[in-house]
């Protein structure tokens, strides 16, 4: 067509983006250090380093919890999971790879449902 408006998503299309996606998050098989809170007893120094704690938990609370203005602010607190994670682990660790291959992963799909 001539003219191809962008077509602009509403809130709640946006909300539906966030849940596909944290579904998706949660089912990855590399998911398992990011799906409850670090628990800073268990894990000397985490509470000292990692200022905002974050977690696919954390963020499926706030999302029904409709504390997401849009996808903007979902895919911010994402990436602090992944920012907390190579942060605090080592690159060549087992969480630390598998915070490399999430992000790798919710990279790819978000841009993906965004086209
Ligand atoms: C994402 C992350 N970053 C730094 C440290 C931990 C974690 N994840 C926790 C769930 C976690 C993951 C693996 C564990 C563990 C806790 O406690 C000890 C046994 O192995």
């Amino acid at each position: 067509p001539i003219y191809c408006a962008k077509k602009t998503k509403t809130h709640k299309d946006e909300l539906g983006i966030c849940r596909v996606l944290l579904a998706e998050l949660e089912a990855h098989q590399d998911a398992w250090p990011f799906l409850t809170p670090v628990n800073h007893r268990a894990v000397p120094g985490y509470r000292k380093v990692i200022k905002k704690p974050m977690d696919f938990s954390t963020i499926k609370e706030k999302l029904t919890s409709n504390q997401y203005l849009n996808l903007e602010t979902f895919i911010i607190d994402v990436n602090l999971v992944f920012d907390n994670c190579e942060r605090f682990n080592e690159d060549d660790s087992e969480i630390g790879r598998a915070g490399h291959r999430m992000r790798r992963f919710f990279d790819k799909r978000w841009t993906e449902l965004l086209q």
